[in-house]
């Protein structure tokens, strides 16, 4: 009889305990300042217990993993509508539920009424227009969606073809959507769940166009949620990925709506049709702003959690040999395979403290600019398309490669990687597509930079704009200085200030060589939003840096912290050395200390890496992962998903009947 069976051994895979016996630092510290605290840290452990204690959200997981498309949506309304029922029940801050979409950590098929419709009511409409609608959102009363994107457009706002016409006789707006291209394409939750939609869409008054303004306009009957007359809506398709979210499509036919839905805190339509602007004109723009900045906190998400499966994995599996006389060393021993992991890990802590700093300075100006006073809109904007950009477009790279570094398992949906890789990829198009948030980014910079140049003095983000070139000195003299991190963001600054000023002067000169703007610009777009990128990487090394320093923490933790930032600076370099040299900002011996120092780092990290992506604290069900459990029984729960796999459920599956035996029959007839 054999010994193999499907169950998992209670206790930990003995190579992982081995990891967790050896790391310098203490995990359960740095698990606090991670999450904020320790009574948050307990808090969200209460959540956890709280919502992982209801077996609906283990076999949420077998959906997941093989139903159809329908049951997947349907299992993931029902998640969205329990997860809803229980704030209510147990009346949880806002703090509180975000906390449990963190833990939750997967798209719920209602997560735009969450994440955009409520945020857009409570920025864009009246405090007599939030008294009646933000409530009844709240209370889940009405479910909505943002419905901005078209099929024409998502990119240019100024391009939206869907109209809203007002007709002063009845005060009503006519909403429509006069082209093909017109009709809005793309909203989360839009085809199937939401009864409202906040439809984003050009006012016309008296035949003028006065710009994209937001309109609410109710899509479902509230009774039986049938669509409404004049509305045509419905899913757009499966994914890639994130295919719990019904994504829409929806066609307004000259629907007439109150006067009254148009959300009017930045601009009003009076009923005899005058139009009246508060504010500056991209005051409507404003959460889009707070979602790109959540993206960046989601990139930490996604990274950290590829981090915890790939380094897990990697303790318990053994392949190969290195030392002849030894037994199959564990993967992580391989210096390549640190080489493939480590980067993820070192960024997850990078995007941790980058994110902190950019929700930190979004609080503060949004306070601002509910007072009325926008000086930070600018720097702000900039700031967060590009590090929208720079976190998304690097975590999703990262968790590709981690994807691969698990090999063949790798592969499995079971490994938690293709799924997480999957869901993650839209954060590099949604909220502004990547290229085009750091060419906004880049287009700020310019201007910026040709203040300092004309002598103004320039503060945040792009101060360092205001330097004087010639004094710069490669901090690096040897190659202890290369763990000097001041000196290493020192690096980044010179190179991003370079990259901006090579391209600025080239701008210029294509322009003052007759060539019209727009002409010069495009001719350059690749080199803007490598200095886009530039000052992005620069950002956030500057981020990780002052957040370690900033840190009140024991002395093995912030060491092990330090030794993190130092790689993540170092790999950056070592890996774009091109444009470190092109900018002089290294030369050729600093180079080549970096990379060594980036290689020596491999080994220092080593002995910690289990223990710094158990700080992360993931339940297992939220890492949704056999091989990143934190038990690192792998194979065990490799085996034991293929219990809940339909294609097993009989012995013989029905396609052989069908198909297989007869051919089976017909070729063993065959003389042929
Ligand atoms: C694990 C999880 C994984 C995945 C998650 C996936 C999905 C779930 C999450 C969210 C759902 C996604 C929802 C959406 O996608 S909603 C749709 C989002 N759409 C966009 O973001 C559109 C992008 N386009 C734009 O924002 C604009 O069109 C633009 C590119 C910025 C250009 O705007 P435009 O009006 O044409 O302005 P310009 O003429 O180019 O610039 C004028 C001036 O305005 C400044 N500006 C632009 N935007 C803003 C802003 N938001 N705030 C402040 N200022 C702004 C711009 O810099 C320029 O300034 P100048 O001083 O240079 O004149
Ligand atoms: C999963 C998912 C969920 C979404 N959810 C929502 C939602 O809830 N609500 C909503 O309204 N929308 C939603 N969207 C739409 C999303 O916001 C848009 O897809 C996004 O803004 C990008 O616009 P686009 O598709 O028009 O890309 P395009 O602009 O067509 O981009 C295509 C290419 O053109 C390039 N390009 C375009 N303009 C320029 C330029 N000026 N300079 C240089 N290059 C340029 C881009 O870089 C890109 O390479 C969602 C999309 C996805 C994938």
């Amino acid at each position: 009889m054999s010994e193999i069976t499907s169950s998992i051994p209670l206790q930990i895979n003995p190579d992982l305990q081995e990891e967790r016996d050896k790391a310098s630092f203490n995990v359960t510290e740095l698990t606090h300042i991670i999450y904020g605290g320790i009574e948050k840290t307990k808090k969200r452990k209460r959540l956890e217990k709280l919502l992982f204690s209801d077996p609906f959200f283990q076999e949420y997981q077998n959906v997941r993993a093989f139903g159809s498309r329908s049951e997947y949506y349907a299992a993931s309304v029902k998640k969205s509508t329990k997860i809803f029922k229980l704030r209510r029940q147990h009346k949880w801050t806002d703090e509180e539920y975000e906390t449990v979409l963190d833990i939750c950590h997967d798209d719920l098929a209602l997560t735009l009424h969450h994440t955009m419709f409520i945020p857009a009511l409570e920025r864009l409409a009246t405090e007599d227009q939030k008294s009646k609608w933000l409530t009844l959102a709240k209370q889940y009363k009405i479910i909505g969606t943002y419905a901005q994107t078209e099929l024409g457009h998502g990119t240019y706002l100024q391009g939206l073809e869907t109209t809203a016409t007002y007709d002063p006789q009845t005060r009503e707006f006519v909403m429509n959507t006069p082209t093909l291209s017109a009709m809005k394409w793309w909203p989360g939750s839009l085809g199937k769940s939401s009864n409202h939609a906040l439809v984003l869409a050009t006012l016309i008054i008296s035949g003028k166009k006065y710009g994209m303004h937001p309109f609410l306009v109710q899509l479902r009957s509230m009774d039986d949620h049938k669509v409404l007359p004049g509305v045509r809506v419905g899913d757009i398709g499966a994914k890639m990925g994130g295919n719990s979210v019904d994504n829409g499509y929806l066609i307004l036919d000259n629907v007439r709506i109150p006067r009254n839905n148009m959300l009017m805190k930045n601009a009003q339509v009076s009923p005899d049709g005058k139009f009246v602007t508060r504010g500056p004109s991209k005051a409507n723009y404003a959460t889009m702003m707070l979602i790109r900045v959540q993206i960046c906190t989601m990139a930490y998400q996604v990274v950290s959690s590829g981090a915890t499966i790939g380094i897990r994995y990697s303790a318990v599996r053994r392949q190969s040999k290195l030392d002849p006389q030894d037994r199959e060393p564990k993967i992580l021993e391989y210096q390549t395979q640190q080489y493939k992991i480590f980067p993820g890990l070192a960024m997850s802590y990078a995007f941790l403290f980058a994110s902190r700093s950019l929700t930190r300075k979004y609080e503060e100006a949004f306070a601002e600019i509910q007072r009325g006073d926008f000086k930070s809109l600018p720097e702000l904007h900039c700031l967060s398309s590009g590090l929208k950009s720079f976190c998304s477009e690097h975590s999703v790279r990262q968790v590709e490669i981690i994807r691969q570094s698990c090999g063949g398992h790798g592969y499995l949906n079971a490994a938690g990687l293709g799924m997480l890789v999957n869901a993650a990829a839209p954060m590099i198009t949604v909220e502004g597509e990547n290229t085009v948030m750091y060419l906004q980014l880049a287009r700020y910079i310019l201007k910026r930079f040709a203040g300092a140049m004309s002598g103004q003095q320039l503060d945040g983000s792009t101060s360092y704009l205001s330097m004087d070139p010639a004094t710069y000195v490669c901090p690096v003299m040897s190659e202890t200085d290369c763990r000097n991190l001041t000196a290493l963001c020192d690096i980044y600054r010179y190179r991003s200030y370079m990259t901006v000023c090579r391209v600025a002067r080239q701008v210029q000169h294509d322009m003052e060589s007759d060539m019209p703007q727009h002409v010069a610009i495009n001719k350059n777009l690749v080199d803007l939003v490598r200095a886009a990128k530039a000052h992005s990487y620069y950002i956030v090394v500057k981020d990780f840096v002052e957040g370690v320093d900033a840190l009140v923490a024991s002395a093995p933790v912030i060491k092990v912290l330090r030794t993190l930032c130092c790689f993540y600076a170092a790999h950056g370099i070592a890996e774009y050395s091109g444009d470190f040299l092109e900018s002089e900002a290294v030369g050729l011996h600093q180079l080549k200390w970096i990379k060594n120092l980036q290689v020596s780092l491999l080994g220092e990290i080593r002995p910690d890496a289990v223990a710094l992506v158990d700080a992360f604290d993931y339940h297992d069900i939220t890492l949704s992962s056999a091989l990143g459990c934190y038990d690192g029984n792998a194979y065990e729960r490799l085996f034991k998903s293929t219990e809940n796999d339909p294609m097993n459920k009989e012995e013989v599956h029905p396609s052989y009947y069908q198909y297989l035996k007869p051919f089976m029959e017909e070729m063993n007839k065959s003389k042929l």
